[in-house]
């Protein structure tokens, strides 16, 4: 079959040691990041996947040179096919995901088994198999990252992980489409599978310097999500702190989920009665047991757009969201009960504890958060006064 175009003449060789270059400068940027990220987010195994692409280039350049026997020469394929495994591997670990090293592995080492015994035979016909084999491997292992990379997309967005997800989409496609055109049946002869391999490794250097810049940004975002995290959220219930539930609720309002002061959303302030006493009688290590406590029993009092906050101290607070007053009051109550009935764990006994609880509804839609916290403290307050262990309603 003849192409009906004119392809132009390109050099495999000299292409392959561009190809080699930018690999190695990726894999040298990558493990730079790697270093400064002490190999969070799988950085190691990304840094990992493009220094095999230039190592295993490297070692085929080199046995060229010195006239190696024909199944070494595949070492450039079977390169790319662990290239490819250590993405995928690389894409779970960045997402938090378990990683599924052995049926990993076991499908690379058959694909790089493949490939070899094909190109053992020394037959032309057989040997040829080797590229488009190790190339359809590798949209397969490629492939397998798109699903949770799509998953994270829709539910965190980001540019970063956005063009992550285009870069890995376009190098599926890309390595499905090159090992079915790099086939002399399709290509029409050899020589215009030569031409078209080398017109696909051109598109392979772009990509692949895309897929650097796409790790490098998700790192750099992902660093600056932890710096955040670690300024929003209290270290001793892992709730969000007072700055955090601000934030949060900043960012909710931007994107439209809270109007300016909702009616709808509620605000419960949360303290602990005589706290003083659990720390002199059971010591601080027991009175931290009991905050810790309480963090994971309002954490299964509320629905993920609702907020769990540690305010500061003993003082906790509740956001909830899509609530009338009535209802907000009942929730309340149950709480104030639950925590009334729960016995707070430590290695010093089962401590018991009771909360006072100030709730506060927006008055409008101008009315101001801190407005708003203030008219629940003040609720609060009441509470205590009237006797504590129970709930009062700001109006
Ligand atoms: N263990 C522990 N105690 C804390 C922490 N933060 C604040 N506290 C203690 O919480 C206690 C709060 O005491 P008070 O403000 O007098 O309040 P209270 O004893 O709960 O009395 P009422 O609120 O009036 O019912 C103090 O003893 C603080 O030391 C903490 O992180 N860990």
């Amino acid at each position: 079959m003849q192409t009906p175009f004119h392809l132009p003449t390109l050099d495999i060789p000299t292409l392959l040691i561009v190809y080699q270059v930018v690999a190695m400068l990726m894999a040298v940027v990558t493990l730079g990041g790697a270093w400064s990220a002490r190999g969070r987010h799988g950085l190691w195994l990304w840094a990992g996947a493009f220094g095999v692409i230039a190592l295993a280039q490297l070692l085929r350049a080199l046995l060229v040179s010195f006239g190696a026997p024909t199944p070494w020469l595949s070492i450039g394929h079977i390169g790319g096919v662990i290239s490819s495994a250590l993405v995928l591997l690389a894409v779970r670990s960045f997402l938090g995901l378990r990683l599924h090293r052995l049926p990993v592995i076991l499908f690379t080492g058959l694909a790089c088994l493949a490939s070899v015994l094909v190109v053992s035979t020394g037959q032309p016909q057989w040997s040829l198999l080797s590229l488009p084999l190790t190339l359809a491997a590798s949209a397969l292992l490629r492939g397998f990252a798109l699903p949770p990379i799509i998953r994270s997309w829709n539910s965190r967005g980001g540019f970063a992980l956005g063009l992550m997800l285009v870069d890995l989409s376009l190098s599926v496609a890309a390595y499905a489409l090159r090992a079915i055109t790099v086939t002399p049946a399709f290509a029409g002869s050899l020589e215009q599978a030569v031409t078209v391999n080398g017109l696909w490794l051109l598109l392979f250097i772009v990509l692949l310097t895309g897929q650097a810049f796409a790790v490098l940004l998700l790192v750099n975002s992902e660093l600056q999500r932890s710096l955040w995290s670690m300024v929003e959220i209290d270290p001793l219930t892992s709730l969000l702190n007072r700055r955090g539930m601000k934030n949060r609720i900043g960012r909710l309002r931007q994107r439209g989920l809270v109007a300016k002061a909702a009616p709808s959303v509620v605000v419960a302030m949360i303290d602990f009665d005589h706290f003083k006493q659990i720390n002199d009688r059971h010591g601080h290590a027991a009175g931290d047991a009991v905050l810790r406590g309480l963090g994971r029993l309002l954490l299964n009092h509320v629905r993920p757009n609702d907020l769990a906050v540690r305010m500061g101290g003993e003082e906790f607070a509740v956001v909830w969201q899509d609530v009338s007053a009535e209802d907000a009051v009942k929730l309340a109550e149950r709480l104030r009960q639950s925590v009334e009935d729960e016995l707070f764990g430590s290695e010093f006994g089962a401590i018991q504890c009771t909360v006072s609880i100030g709730i506060a509804m927006p008055r409008g839609q101008e009315e101001a958060l801190d407005d708003l916290l203030g008219r629940a403290d003040a609720a609060l307050y009441k509470a205590k006064r009237e006797g504590r262990n129970r709930v009062e309603r700001a109006y």
